[in-house]
């Protein structure tokens, strides 16, 4: 049995790279995946922002990776400081993701929300439903981003809750 697809796409056919990018986000935006808040702290200064292409990498040891834009401002800051925390957001935190995937400058990014510190120093969200405190160990460049990879030195889960869903362009509430 062979599923219906209701379009399919060659990319070796596609020269113009816009009308590429812009499928490949089509699809992509069928691939939903979990919210986080990254953030970072130390000499390059606190800041952060919001990031779905988050995952696990290996439990030994124990690592994760983000990807990350170079074009965003937060990049000078994550690379200095060459550490960050990865929150993961409940239900409830949708204005946050607005602010930290935004345009809005980093000191206001903070502000709504309440925030401690696990072992590195990168902030960690209080009520997110978990959090990965990470020393970013290697990096290497694909395309326009830097894949992170980092590993945990420590994990705070605080919280029972919905997970912040991001699919099809939109916020979901996903229940365990
Ligand atoms: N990986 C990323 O860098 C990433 C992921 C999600 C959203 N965003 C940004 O958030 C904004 C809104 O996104 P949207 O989902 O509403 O619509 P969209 O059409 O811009 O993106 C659809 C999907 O494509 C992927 N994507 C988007 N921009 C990308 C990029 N520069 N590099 C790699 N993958 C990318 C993501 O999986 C996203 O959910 C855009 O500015 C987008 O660039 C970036
Ligand atoms: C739901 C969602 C998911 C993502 C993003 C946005 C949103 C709304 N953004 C974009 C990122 O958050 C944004 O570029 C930064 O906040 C940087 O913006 P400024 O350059 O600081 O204005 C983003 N950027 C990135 O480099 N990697 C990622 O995985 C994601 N994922």
């Amino acid at each position: 049995m062979t599923l219906a697809a209701s379009s399919r796409t060659d990319f070796s056919e596609i020269t113009d790279n816009d009308t590429r990018r812009a499928l490949f986000r089509g699809a992509m935006a069928k691939l939903g995946a979990a919210v986080n808040i990254i953030t970072t702290d130390g000499p390059g200064g606190r800041t952060g922002f919001a990031a779905t292409a988050v995952c696990s990498v290996t439990d030994d040891p124990p690592t994760l990776l983000v990807c990350l834009n170079r074009s965003a401002s937060v990049y000078d800051a994550v690379t200095t400081n060459k550490v960050l925390c990865v929150n993961t957001l409940n239900a409830g935190h949708q204005p946050l993701s607005h602010l930290f995937g935004g345009k809005t400058p980093a000191a206001e990014r903070f502000a709504t929300a309440d925030w401690s510190v696990l072992t590195t120093g990168a902030p960690a969200l209080d009520d997110a439903l978990v959090s990965f405190d990470c020393v970013i160990e290697n990096t290497v460049s694909q395309g326009t981003h830097d894949v992170l990879f980092c590993r945990v030195v420590s994990t705070a889960t605080r919280t029972e809750g919905q997970a912040l869903f991001y699919f099809d362009r939109a916020y979901h509430a996903v229940s365990g």
